[in-house]
């Protein structure tokens, strides 16, 4: 099987499965995270302890060296980050990583650097998600279905929506997302989502979020649950896991 590009891999074909790192120790995580079959390595450049765009790169350089596609983000406070920064620094230094990486994260509702951040990663034809957390509830249908849009209106390559959910009945609202659009990541936070971020991708949803020790955010299943999980469930993922080591 052809080897495809995460561009490719956010429109269609087998879900994958993330993992996040911050600057501590990357040169292990990225060769342990490659051993053990990450799909993706989720670099949270607001975990790292310096913003100087010359210590980011050293500290992101191993993931790519690892050969893991590397997908960076810089999540502002308002949604559950560490980016303590102003904009216009945050702006700086998506365009000094953009090169350095396959992929950029960016929140909808950072409106001062979301047009910024779709202009660069065009330039360095790297594909952007778009992304909307809520660490307290889900909204209801209509309000995300409106992210959604103005996410797809902003650029977005592909679109993720994480919230908080609690009961079947956010559960179905979230899954409905997935049965409206493609090219969505759509994950139900908290215990009563855990389930999400197995079967979400049988639906369609391109990534699901894991935790190698690290911060897991709530409801993340450790990587090799979430790999043997969609190892049983769906042989599309089963089949690139296995190209992977092969
Ligand atoms: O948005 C997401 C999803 C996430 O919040 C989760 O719940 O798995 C973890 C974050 O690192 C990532 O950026």
């Amino acid at each position: 099987m052809a080897t495809q590009t995460l561009r490719e891999r956010l429109t269609g074909g087998a879900p994958l499965v993330a993992v996040s790192f911050g600057d501590d120790d990357p040169a292990g995580h990225a060769a342990r995270a490659r051993a053990l079959g990450v799909d993706l390595a989720e670099l949270r450049i607001d975990w790292h302890r310096s913003a100087e765009p010359a210590d980011v790169l050293a500290a992101i350089a191993p993931f790519r060296a690892a050969g893991l596609p590397t997908l960076a983000t810089i999540r502002s406070k308002a949604e559950g980050g560490y980016w303590s920064g102003d904009d216009a620094a945050r702006l700086r230094l998506f365009a000094a990583v953009l090169p350095a990486v396959d992929a950029v994260d960016v929140e909808l509702s950072s409106d001062q650097v979301l047009p910024g951040v779709v202009a660069a990663a065009r330039a360095a034809d790297r594909p952007v998600i778009v992304s909307y957390h809520d660490f307290d509830r889900t909204p209801g249908a209509a309000e995300l279905r409106a992210k959604v849009e103005a996410a797809r209106a902003a650029g977005a390559d592909a679109v993720k929506i994480s919230t908080m959910a609690q009961g079947a009945g956010d559960l179905r609202v979230l899954a409905g997302l997935l049965v409206e659009y493609d090219r969505m990541i759509v994950i139900g936070m908290g215990a009563e989502g855990a389930g999400s971020r197995v079967f979400f991708p049988l639906l369609g949803s391109r990534i699901t979020y894991s935790a190698i020790g690290g911060r897991p955010a709530p409801g993340q299943l450790p990587f090799e649950e979430t790999k043997r999980l969609l190892t049983t469930f769906s042989p599309e993922y089963a089949a690139s896991a296995e190209a992977m080591t092969a």
